[in-house]
């Protein structure tokens, strides 16, 4: 789907091979993205930036697992995508000195996959499953001993001849995130001892992302062109970097300059239709769209169909920032564009 794909890539902390991957926190190199890019995803909670009531809580239960020598209980982080839930998975892996492994709830739809990730587990390490919502109901059936009593239970054979068998399992921690929360069973939701949320980041946050970013891709940038960057980003670290190695691949080809300033910038991302507030085309179409039918409200499956949407998509990755940001309110009859977001529809 265009606007996803274009402006959130999604597939960046995703299996994209359908099956799980072990990642040393040490070796970001077999993320599956060259050095260089990978460098861009901070390792330790020092490095991480912004989300400081967040960092907090997780500093303080890494510290008590470390000092009792236990592992870290079961974590489950929300929020929309971009804002660094696989990355802080991988950073408490660093801080505990443990192996993270990765996979996301599509690639668990046969019960065989998830026992055999269960299964590889070492002790204390972090299992990582993104989309955690998309789980089927054997996967979380499976899941909810591992996780109590780190313990499967087996059934071996079929009918009145099947047997159940019980596998010890090593104490290990479960790292859930998923943009959809309310989507996931409450039993499930019930047997993570921690919860936390991500927010969109502060334009000091995201300046600091973009900066420290650009270092590690040797570029140099005004600090003008930098809040640029973040102003333009929707609070999400995902984009303010997408949008900086736009702006590099501009400055590479079209002017050769050395050194990035605010002209620079907006020229590059006007190229690819980003508004001085972050928007895409994909958002004014929706906020036009909410306009053309007298600013609403306006049903989400309408709004959807009309748009070529997943109502689940819409939802959950388009609407964060634009309610965030006051253009869109959601109603129990549909949604509706505000007096700023009609303004800003009729500038653009
Ligand atoms: N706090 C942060 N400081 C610096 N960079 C960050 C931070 N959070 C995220 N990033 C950058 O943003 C990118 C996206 O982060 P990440 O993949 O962790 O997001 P996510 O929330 O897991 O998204 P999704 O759920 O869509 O996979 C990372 O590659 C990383 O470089």
């Amino acid at each position: 789907m265009a606007i996803v794909s274009s402006s959130i890539n999604q597939s960046d902390s995703l299996d994209s091979r359908g099956k799980s991957r072990l990642v040393d926190p040490k070796f970001l190199k077999e993320d599956c993205k060259p050095i260089k890019e990978d460098s861009l995803r901070p390792k330790t909670l020092n490095e991480f930036v912004g989300q400081s009531e967040l960092k907090e809580v997780l500093a303080i239960s890494v510290k008590a697992a470390l000092y009792r020598k236990e592992a870290l209980d079961h974590v489950l982080l929300y929020g929309p995508p971009g804002l660094g839930k696989t990355t802080m998975a991988l950073v408490l892996a660093q801080e505990l000195g443990v192996k993270c492994r990765i996979t996301s709830a599509p690639a668990l739809e046969r019960p065989r996959d998830i026992v055999g990730l269960l299964m590889d587990l070492r002790s204390k390490e972090l299992l990582f499953v993104d989309e955690i919502h998309r789980l089927t109901n054997s996967a979380e059936e499976l899941l909810y001993p591992a996780l109590e009593d780190f313990r499967l239970d087996l059934t071996i054979g079929k009918g009145t001849t099947s047997k159940t068998r019980a596998i010890e399992l090593p104490r290990f921690t479960l790292v859930g995130a998923t943009t959809r929360p309310a989507a996931i069973s409450s039993p499930l939701r019930d047997r993570f001892g921690i919860t936390q949320r991500f927010g969109f980041y502060n334009l000091k946050d995201l300046q600091e992302i973009v900066k420290r970013s650009a270092r590690f891709l040797e570029l140099s940038m005004i600090d003008d062109a930098s809040l640029e960057i973040a102003r333009r980003c929707r609070g999400t670290p995902r984009i303010a970097n997408r949008l900086l190695r736009r702006v590099r691949d501009f400055a590479t080809v079209k002017c050769n300059k050395k050194l990035i300033d605010i002209d620079l910038v907006d020229e590059s991302l006007k190229l690819h239709c980003v508004d001085e507030r972050g928007l895409d085309q994909f958002d004014r179409r929706l906020l036009s769209l909410l306009a053309s039918h007298g600013g609403g409200p306006v049903g989400l499956d309408t709004l959807a169909a009309a748009l070529g949407e997943e109502p689940a998509t819409l939802e959950s990755v388009v609407e964060p920032f634009l309610l965030q940001i006051g253009f869109l309110q959601r109603t129990p009859r549909g949604r509706i564009l505000t007096l700023q977001g009609q303004e800003h529809i009729e500038c653009h």
